[in-house]
């Protein structure tokens, strides 16, 4: 059996530096969540097809583990594996909470076929078939603990600095990522522009933080809290909103 943890994400800043077609340009720092992750496993048992097993709230056509592996079945190896094996994940990170939990075990999903059956794809290869997939696969790809993301999100620098401890609380909000960047786009949308941008993608965290409102570290915060007012109870002082939402984060 073959188990890797698939963690969870937190955008330190999210701000949007322009469009392309209906998706938004980003500059945001990604961090993983090292305390905070799904295991997936690859377990030995003989099936007729692909077989996913875990706690989802959508159908196996719609899982991001599923849509990988019909990127990779035109490999016969892997076909011929996934009669041999089937696919567990046992979920912790929760849905809609702007944790990336979809995209983390996409991209674990892929990186772990990739080993398995040897069929030595490079990472910008595997980063390029996520990235069809969901913008937030990419990331999970380079397994950085910290990176700058760029486009819709499928350039993606490693960004050196400390490990962060970092304090997640998900409040029982469903934030759809769609709507809120909808909403963003037609009613709060600006531009931070390209000399902010880097300035940003220089400096580490913790010292971005200290000086950025809620509002001012992610874009999608106003749009986000005009869908679900009930995010308003949770603001706290040093507290900080993940992507779409809902979760809120506290760096130690
Ligand atoms: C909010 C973030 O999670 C921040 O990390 C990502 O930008 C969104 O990543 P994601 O949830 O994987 O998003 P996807 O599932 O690829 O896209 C969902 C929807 O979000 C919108 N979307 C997504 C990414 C992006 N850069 N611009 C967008 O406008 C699009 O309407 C898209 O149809
Ligand atoms: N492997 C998976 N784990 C959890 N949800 C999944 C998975 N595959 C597809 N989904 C579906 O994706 C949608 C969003 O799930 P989730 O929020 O975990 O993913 P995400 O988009 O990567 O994260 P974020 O909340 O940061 O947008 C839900 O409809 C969920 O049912």
């Amino acid at each position: 059996m073959m188990v890797k943890k698939s963690f969870a994400k937190v955008n330190i800043f999210l701000k949007i530096v322009g469009v392309r077609d209906n998706y938004h340009l980003l500059a945001s720092r990604f961090v993983l969540v090292k305390d905070l992750y799904d295991e997936v496993s690859f377990i030995e048992k003989s099936v007729d097809s692909f077989t996913l097993i875990g706690d989802f709230s959508c159908s196996l056509e719609k899982n991001t583990v599923y849509k990988a592996y019909k990127e990779l079945e035109k490999y016969e190896i892997v076909r011929e594996f996934f009669k041999k094996y089937i696919v567990k994940i046992d979920k912790k990170i929760p849905e809609f909470a702007g944790l990336g939990g979809g995209s983390s075990n996409c991209a674990t999903f892929l990186n772990m076929v990739n080993d398995i059956c040897n069929l030595n794809l490079t990472k910008d290869e595997l980063s390029k078939i996520g990235a069809k997939i969901g913008a937030d696969i990419p990331f999970f790809i380079y397994e950085y603990d910290s990176a700058n993301v760029s486009g819709i999100g499928e350039i993606v620098e490693e960004f050196i600095e400390e490990p962060l401890k970092i304090e997640v609380v998900t409040p029982n909000i469903l934030c759809n990522t769609a709507l809120i960047y909808k909403t963003f786009r037609e009613n709060y949308y600006k531009e931070l522009d390209k000399e902010k941008a880097k300035e940003l993608f220089a400096t580490n965290s913790k010292d971005i933080l200290k000086s950025f409102s809620i509002k001012e570290a992610n874009d999608l915060y106003e749009s986000a809290l005009s869908l679900n007012p009930d995010l308003k109870e949770f603001e706290k002082e040093k507290w900080f909103f993940s992507g779409s939402g809902s979760s809120f984060f506290k760096v130690l």
